[in-house]
């Protein structure tokens, strides 16, 4: 299993602190026809986990691929740290998607592949290979293709390429959301073990439990616009919106 105690070793080049605030300013997403992100104006600026939560299409995943610059707005602006992301910030950033995204390739493949692709050299990449798989628990994969991997195995090799690349910040739609209770702790307590070191986590998640466990404030989303956003205890013990109050109850948010 994880073993989140060893550091990673990592790229090296990450920022002693996380480019912050993260300025999001008159937002606007639309596809097909439709405005899936609507005039969305919110600033995180609190080096902890950061969850957005909210129903079914409330635009997290979309808001989450803006961020991370895998879209362009329609509209609006998101500034780190008063600029907005250029090529070298966003290769300081990494994603874990909902479902895993492997290459068919070799587990340890997988990891070296990222890290070639920001320019480390063969030596350090070795050596960069072996912490993630160990800090996955899958050193003994290490040869095997990735997508014999079981779907937990997968996402946590995913998880650790993403933490190898040492990003300043790492987004994560869902994780966790087809792993069983161990895997989704043992990756939980890898974030916050991240998070102390000075990644910025941003997680998109429905779990009310895992939000309560990690976050330290809460973005709550609603056709497309920030219903609230709160410390997570503020929004758990007292949410604002009746959509809210809601979600958390187990309504159906409509
Ligand atoms: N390419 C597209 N064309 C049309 N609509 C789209 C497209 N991509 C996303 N949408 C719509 O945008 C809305 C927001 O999608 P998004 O995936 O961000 O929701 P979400 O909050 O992550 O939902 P879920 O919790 O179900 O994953 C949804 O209504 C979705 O149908």
């Amino acid at each position: 299993m994880l073993d989140p105690t060893t550091p990673l070793q990592g790229v090296g080049d990450r920022l002693a602190s996380p480019p912050l605030p993260v300025e999001i300013k008159g937002l606007v997403y639309e596809t097909g026809g439709k405005r899936v992100i609507d005039e969305i104006n919110a600033t995180i600026e609190s080096r902890r986990i950061t969850a957005i939560m909210g129903p079914n299409g409330a635009g997290k995943s979309i808001l989450l691929r803006l961020m991370h610059g895998l879209i362009a707005p329609t509209k609006g602006e998101i500034l780190w740290a008063g600029r907005h992301a250029d090529r070298p910030m966003a290769y300081r950033q990494a994603m874990v998607f909902h479902r895993p995204v492997l290459l068919r390739r070799s587990v340890a493949a997988n990891v070296s592949h990222a890290l070639g692709l920001r320019g480390i050299g063969r030596d350090k990449r070795a050596i960069c290979v072996d912490d993630a798989l160990r800090l996955a628990g899958l050193e003994r994969q290490a040869s095997m293709p990735a997508r014999v991997l079981s779907g937990g195995e997968q996402q946590r090799l995913c998880l650790a390429r993403a933490l190898s690349l040492d990003p300043d910040v790492l987004f994560l739609d869902e994780p966790t959301s087809s792993l069983d209770p161990a895997s989704t702790l043992a990756i939980e307590r890898l974030l916050l073990d991240a998070q102390r070191r000075g990644i910025k986590v941003i997680l998109v998640t429905h779990d009310v439990g895992q939000a309560r466990r990690l976050a330290h404030d809460v973005m709550f989303l609603h056709h497309g616009r920030v219903i609230e956003h709160q410390d997570s205890q503020d929004f758990f013990d007292n949410p604002r919106s009746e959509g809210a109050r809601a979600f958390l109850s187990g309504g159906l948010v409509l």
